[in-house]
């Protein structure tokens, strides 16, 4: 097993115009002289389980605000659950389309900085540099400011410094969606290559093709809520179909299928055995946020 998530709980508390709106004056004039604006609680992530093990691709699917952007944040450690713990077999990399880069530098420079940021040596970045233009193969571009790239170009960029660490847990949030036909082929070749050294790729997307034509299993997610989590095929025509009758303004339709799918998909319970004698807490334990990515044993269940 790669990746254990145990019941994870993500709120955020935004400030509202529309709940400003509903006080009264006095009241919204005297949170502003504290600087306490008016805010409503956001559910992103609502008591999610789920296991990964070596060599499965999972997609994970769902609306707009659905969780899956913080569900990955919250893997890859960037952020602290409200409640839950992520374990981890080894530290997870991020590839999301927000990846800092610096636009007024060049596709080289940026790879020295994105190869440092994840940790090498400044040696083993200048060492990097070949195989990551190699992989973005995006010629003489590469010397040029990021800020003149393309979205695909950038894209490319992207996920070749993430594969430049070589890691066995990649998660990826609509990262790719800007390549090109060849761009995905290469990107799918090098993550097939991942998985069958023993990773596990998280694959954020809204097409349902995608999830089908690129992952092993996939994972419903609805208001923050696991809806359901199955083999890619399964959910991705779920969803596909869930999508479609709300495009076609059936929202009754569509709640039937999610509440459906809610009904029969497994709850995944996951038990953490502490390995003895090892005081130290793990990676994201308790979202504690240590940097340690050791592994400790998890066991887990899956009921309907
Ligand atoms: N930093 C934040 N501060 C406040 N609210 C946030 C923050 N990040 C996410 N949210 C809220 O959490 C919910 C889940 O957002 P998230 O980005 O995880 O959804 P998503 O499924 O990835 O959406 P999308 O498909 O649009 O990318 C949304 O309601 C969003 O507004």
């Amino acid at each position: 097993m790669t990746v254990a998530v145990k019941d994870i709980h993500v709120r955020y508390n935004v400030a509202s115009s529309d709940a400003a709106a509903k006080m009264r004056r006095p009241e919204r004039i005297g949170r502003r002289m504290i600087g306490r604006f008016p805010s409503v609680l956001v559910r992103a992530v609502a008591g999610v389980s789920l296991v990964a093990r070596a060599g499965e691709s999972i997609g994970l699917v769902g609306l707009n605000g659905s969780g899956k952007s913080t569900l990955l944040r919250i893997i890859a450690g960037l952020e602290r659950p409200m409640r839950g713990s992520v374990f981890a077999s080894s530290t997870p990399v991020l590839l999301g389309v927000n990846a800092a880069l610096l636009p007024e530098l060049s596709g080289a420079q940026n790879v020295h900085l994105g190869c440092l940021a994840m940790g090498m040596s400044p040696d083993e970045a200048r060492e990097a540099l070949p195989t990551i233009v190699e992989l973005a193969d995006i010629g003489g571009a590469i010397h040029l400011p990021m800020k003149t790239y393309s979205s695909g170009m950038a894209a490319r960029l992207r996920f070749a410094i993430a594969m430049a660490m070589q890691p066995h847990i990649l998660l990826i949030d609509e990262a790719l969606s800007t390549g090109d036909a060849a761009f995905k082929d290469r990107s799918k070749a090098r993550m097939d290559a991942m998985r069958k050294e023993a990773g596990t790729v998280f694959l954020v997307s809204h097409a349902a093709q995608t999830i089908e034509e690129e992952c092993s299993r996939a994972i419903w997610l609805h208001k923050g809520r696991l809806v359901i989590d199955g083999t890619a095929e399964d959910v991705a025509r779920r969803y596909r179909l869930y999508a479609w009758k709300l495009a076609k303004g059936q929202p009754e339709a569509a709640a039937d299928l999610l509440a459906e799918a809610f009904g029969e998909g497994f709850d995944t319970t996951v038990h953490l055995i502490e390995p003895p004698g090892t005081g130290a807490p793990p990676r994201h334990a308790n979202g504690a946020g240590s940097t340690t990515p050791e592994l400790l044993k998890a066991t887990f269940n899956q009921r309907r």
